[in-house]
């Protein structure tokens, strides 16, 4: 692995250590429960709240979405202009990738809201969202609405983060008879051969069929996980959209102690971790930890350095499910944890020598003029960048972290993926990245102590 490349001389000697290392990392990856990355389910609801008053000034339309008429949805999508989707920060209209009616929020009005239906607060707890951050609540935004006729669909995509904030997605669909038009949503994890895609559907047609009383579907998931909207076969499948939202800290009341329970995932994984680091056999002489997050999360690539350092600081009272529970973890047990964003470089003829940088902010890559070379070297000066490998040639004789992966170590040939090139909106100021935690566990019996080698600065 390219992450270990320089200690691979030594590999057959401390071939019995190296071994009790993996697995007891190993030990530490299998706690890390990794949840289903959506909730859904469905809400029955007095008729009042499927009124929908829709369309421009001096030409509206009304119809209740529990009980309308095919007409009436016809009328309704003949009112919708054609839905876009963002690509390479255009909005494009391309029905080869999205085929589907939209109504801006500035024309209709709908008397179901989601948040005064507590469908807010189910989502908060549903997505799993660690119990110490549900202090923090939603902010629920209405989007979109959108009529997905016949033959109406959304090709794969990843939704477009508005801002550092967001972390999810609500979908509501409407009781008007359609078959087809499942969501399905996909996690996919390795790359080439050992690429492994997880994949769960929302069948709403099939959820609302079931209901007896008139009621509505929803789904909300992590916005940086992959879906689709598979095609609409019949009928008319009507959504409302909204963007969910961490609100600002700042604007929230200090909360009320009350005893929260506590997810068996974060106990298991606390009871392997404090294990280990009872185990003068575990990383004896300490090292660096490094988890990359399960989940990405938008940062804003244009900060000032300060700003650019707060958001990732910032970043650690937001994080998803799994990624929460691990630095939760990491904190309790006493270990230096924070995140950096990982820039995988290469260098040397052929490019044959991968260097990890951690920086301590986005570096806006993309947008640079020019690159000074090697990039390691800009990295660490302009950005904070911690080199986890060493560089083939120079070294300014400083130690390098001693580390080691719970994840599976990061490979230079990353392909481009979905979520850099179609999203739900065009915007791409604030995008995803990969982003890791760092933890720093000391030697055996000083766990929350300095690693050995490394150098003091790094031990803040
Ligand atoms: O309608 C759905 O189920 C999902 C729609 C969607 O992915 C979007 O509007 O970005
Ligand atoms: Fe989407």
């Amino acid at each position: 692995m390219a992450a270990n490349a320089h200690s691979a001389k030594t590999a057959s000697a401390n071939q019995p250590q190296d071994d009790l290392l993996e697995e007891q990392l190993t030990r530490i990856r299998l706690s890390i429960t990794e949840g289903p990355p959506y909730c859904q389910g469905t809400l029955s609801l007095p008729n009042s709240d499927f009124t929908l008053f829709y369309g421009k000034e001096g030409n509206a339309g009304r119809l209740n979405l529990s009980t309308a008429t095919e007409a009436q949805l016809q009328q309704l999508a003949d009112a919708c202009q054609p839905a876009t989707f963002g690509l390479n920060q255009q909005d494009v209209h391309d029905e080869t990738y999205r085929k589907a009616g939209k109504l801006d929020k500035t024309d209709f009005l709908l008397a179901f809201d989601a948040i005064h239906a507590g469908l807010i607060d189910v989502v908060g707890e549903e997505l799993v969202i660690p119990r110490y951050r549900m202090e923090e609540t939603i902010r629920a935004e209405m989007y979109k609405l959108n009529v997905y006729g016949p033959g109406s669909f959304f090709k794969p995509h990843v939704d477009t983060p508005r801002s550092e904030l967001q972390f999810g997605s609500l979908v509501i669909v409407f009781p008007t008879a359609h078959e087809g038009g499942a969501l399905a949503l996909r996690e996919h994890e390795g790359e080439d051969e050992n690429k492994v895609t997880k994949e769960w559907t929302f069948d709403s047609s099939a959820l609302l069929a079931n209901c007896t009383e008139p009621s509505i579907a929803y789904v909300a998931f992590f916005s940086d996980v992959e879906h689709e909207v598979l095609p609409v076969t019949s009928g008319y499948r009507v959504t409302i959209t909204y963007n969910l939202y961490w609100t600002d800290r700042k604007t929230i009341p200090p909360a009320v102690s009350v005893p929260k329970p506590v997810p068996t995932n974060e106990d298991t994984l606390r009871t392997t971790m404090r294990a280990l680091l009872d185990d003068p056999t575990f990383l004896p002489d300490g090292a660096v930890l490094m988890y990359g997050l399960h989940y990405k999360y938008p940062l804003d690539a244009h900060e000032s350095p300060q700003n650019g350092r707060n958001a990732l600081k910032n970043l650690t009272t937001r994080l998803k499910a799994c990624d929460a529970v691990v630095l939760n973890v990491a904190q309790e047990l006493g270990l230096p944890a924070k995140l950096g964003v990982l820039y995988i470089t290469a260098e040397g003829r052929w490019h044959r020598s991968t260097i990890l940088v951690l920086c301590d902010r986005v570096a806006p890559l993309s947008h640079m003029q020019q690159v000074e070379y090697p990039l390691w070297e800009t990295l660490k000066r302009d950005y904070g960048g911690e080199l986890l490998t060493r560089p083939l040639r120079r070294f300014d004789g400083k130690p390098i972290a001693n580390v080691k992966w719970i994840s599976t170590a990061p490979r230079f040939t990353r392909k481009e993926t979905t979520f850099m090139a179609y999203g739900n909106e065009k915007s791409m100021e604030t995008t995803y990245w990969e982003i890791y935690l760092r933890l720093s566990v000391g030697p055996a019996g000083d766990r929350g102590g300095k690693p050995r080698d490394l150098p003091a600065s790094k031990e803040k």
